[in-house]
């Protein structure tokens, strides 16, 4: 059975996303036609997740540019950055947006000279190509991942996967990234069992993790956060896969709220801890997790439920979306290209 499927475009029908807040009970698609319903629908987490959030945010400037026409090329460029600048707001953690979006800067500065029709049918195309080219890259990372943890695993008997938050085709063009391991691992006949947190307080983990799971009957457990030690004390848990928000250039890694304390549990009980991303979520430019700007998100989220007030009236909240884990307690980072110890992160890049 198919994926779900996060992210919908054809030149004639435009861009369509699919409401992550109303998951999993309820399937709406919402039309996004312009960068300004690509910053709501991005900024509302109704779509998320760092590659999603990319390929949204540009196709989001694809189906507004389709509507206009330009004189110049240099009006074309500065509408484009204009419209960059505003998107780049949207979610600061994740890197994947910024990255695509200094991308295209520095393309239309290599193509200023081609007149506007022309300009403007390359950045459509590019915008499109990341669909195909994300779903690529998931693929080869899932094969990355596999192959790693069962050399560690020594290629005995079936295995068993702890995750957090949502690295799927709900957070990816399709097949994900820390999800497309275990996805790997489940087409080999390798999976006995993966354990995915709820992740709270969006639910990530519950709502559309185990959705996606459950869809394609993949043998699957639900835990809630605070289950994770005694999980892995008992379950004789193989590795930890998770994905990743922004990776800093010595292997520090933004990823989900709840991550860290993850990664202090796995250190504690000898269980390999394995960062799956795209090459776009390793920012080099930003030497370590320090430097990484955490997103916090409205105290409603961390006090209600589906809408419905839990916390007791009156109390605050601090809701961080985010939390950095440190490199050392990171075993591997598994990419398209392969996969490196997190102080190995510049071979990546290496031409
Ligand atoms: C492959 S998704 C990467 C990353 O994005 C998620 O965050 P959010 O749901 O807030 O967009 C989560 O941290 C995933 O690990």
């Amino acid at each position: 059975m198919s994926a779900l499927q996060s992210i919908k475009y054809s030149d004639t029908e435009g861009l369509e996303i699919l409401d992550q807040l109303l998951l999993p009970l309820t399937t709406t698609y919402i039309k996004v036609h312009n960068v300004d319903d690509g910053y709501r629908v991005i900024k509302s987490m109704q779509v998320r997740g760092a590659p999603a959030i990319a390929i949204v945010g540009m196709l989001s400037l694809a189906v507004e540019l389709k509507s206009l026409s330009f004189t110049s090329s240099d009006e074309l460029i500065s509408r484009i950055n204009q419209r960059l600048s505003f998107l780049v707001t949207s979610r600061p953690t994740a890197v994947n947006l910024a990255i695509a979006i200094a991308d295209l800067r520095q393309f239309l500065q290599d193509n200023r000279l081609l007149d506007a029709s022309q300009l403007k049918f390359k950045v459509i195309q590019r915008a499109v190509s990341m669909l195909e080219e994300d779903v690529a890259s998931n693929k080869a990372i899932g094969k990355n991942g596999c192959e790693a943890i069962l050399k560690h695993a020594g290629e005995t008997g079936t295995i068993r996967i702890l995750t957090h938050c949502n690295t799927g085709s709900l957070a990816t063009a399709g097949y994900g990234t820390a999800l497309g391991v275990i996805r790997s691992l489940h087409e080999v006949g390798k999976l006995e069992r993966v354990y995915c947190t709820e992740t709270r307080p969006y639910n990530q983990g519950a709502r559309l993790t185990a959705y996606e799971l459950v869809h394609e009957g993949i043998p699957s457990s639900l835990i809630c956060d605070s289950m994770a030690a005694l999980l892995m004390e008992r379950k004789d848990i193989t590795a930890v896969v998770v994905g990743a928000d922004r990776i800093a250039a010595n292997g520090d890694t933004a990823n989900k709220i709840g991550t860290f304390q993850l990664a202090i549990v796995a250190k504690h009980f000898g269980v390999p801890f394995f960062i799956a991303a795209t090459l776009t979520a390793i920012d080099m430019n930003t030497a370590k997790g320090e430097d990484i700007e955490i997103e916090f998100r409205p105290a409603e989220e961390l006090a209600n439920t589906n809408g419905v007030r839990t916390a007791a009236p009156g109390i605050s909240c601090w809701n961080p979306a985010f939390d950095v884990t440190p490199a050392s307690h990171i075993k591997g980072i598994v990419t398209e290209k392969g996969v490196v110890s997190p102080d190995r992160l510049s071979t990546l890049f290496a031409s």
